[in-house]
């Protein structure tokens, strides 16, 4: 399944917060969204999500969800969400639960998910007992394991340490790689963004608009860490975004 943004526009209380944004989101594909602090990344994602409605144009949802497919839009937070008196297990099982997913049935999907993000071993642990890197993971797997059409990640890796982003960032990349799925991925850090997107949306700052689409060629895997055309891409994203940033900032200060 695709999504389509077509001229999508929307204003909270007279101020304008997006402003026409046309994007295609390919099933199979992972698109970043990067832009100044308050340029609508967060909204454009809960009107990905259905969770709110544009005030202008539409989004669509073109084609068919995968099959077996529970729920087709699917949130990864930066705050993890798990319930800390469920097990990781009992946290991947409640999304099953609520579709009435029960016994062997249920435990097939939650060995499949756990075994994908690296989980097996950890599946009666408590999440006081994990580290963040380590319940952002069971967050994944508790995404994949409604088996969605798109994953809609807000910041996932922030509140984890650089060394932990790094790690998180190799695991998704080997998750894709082994099964691909579809991700619009918001985030502040542009080095996020060109390990991990396919196409890079660079919004203005408020009220958003796409100023550029930064496709990358390079499959995931070939991304390594201080890569020197990565390194090229993101100084070339940061140049598009740099007086925006300032602008933003200096506008939040006089708030
Ligand atoms: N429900 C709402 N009511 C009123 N204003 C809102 C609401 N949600 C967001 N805004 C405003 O819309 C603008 C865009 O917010 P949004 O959180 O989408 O930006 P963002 O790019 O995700 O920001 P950040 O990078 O700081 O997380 C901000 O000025 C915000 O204050």
């Amino acid at each position: 399944m695709d999504i389509r943004l077509s001229a999508v526009g929307h204003a909270y209380d007279n101020v304008a917060v997006l402003s026409d944004i046309t994007l295609d989101i390919p099933s199979g594909k992972i698109v970043c969204i990067v832009g100044p602090s308050g340029c609508g990344k967060s909204t454009l994602l809960r009107f990905i999500g259905g969770l709110e409605r544009p005030a202008a144009g539409e989004v669509l949802q073109v084609g068919q969800p995968p099959e077996g497919c529970l729920n087709p839009l699917t949130y990864v937070f930066q705050d993890f969400a798990l319930l800390p008196w469920r097990t990781v297990r009992g946290n991947i099982s409640l999304v099953l639960e609520d579709h009435g997913i029960r016994g062997t049935a249920a435990a097939r999907i939650i060995d499949d998910v756990l075994a994908r993000t690296k989980l097996s071993e950890f599946a009666g642990a408590l999440p006081k007992q994990l580290s963040g890197g380590m319940k952002q993971r069971v967050a994944i797997a508790r995404a994949l394991a409604v088996n969605p059409a798109v994953m809609l990640m807000d910041e996932p890796l922030s509140a984890l340490d650089s060394q932990t982003r790094e790690l998180l960032m190799d695991d998704l990349v080997a998750l894709w790689t082994r099964t691909p799925f579809t991700a619009v991925y918001v985030t502040h850090n542009l080095a996020e963004a060109v390990r991990l997107g396919h196409a890079i949306v660079v919004l203005s700052r408020r009220p958003g608009q796409i100023r550029e689409i930064v496709h990358l060629d390079t499959p995931l895997a070939e991304r390594a860490f201080g890569d020197a055309d990565l390194e090229q891409k993101q100084k070339y994203l940061w140049q598009l975004m740099r007086d925006e940033a300032r602008a933003a900032d200096a506008e939040l200060m006089n708030v």
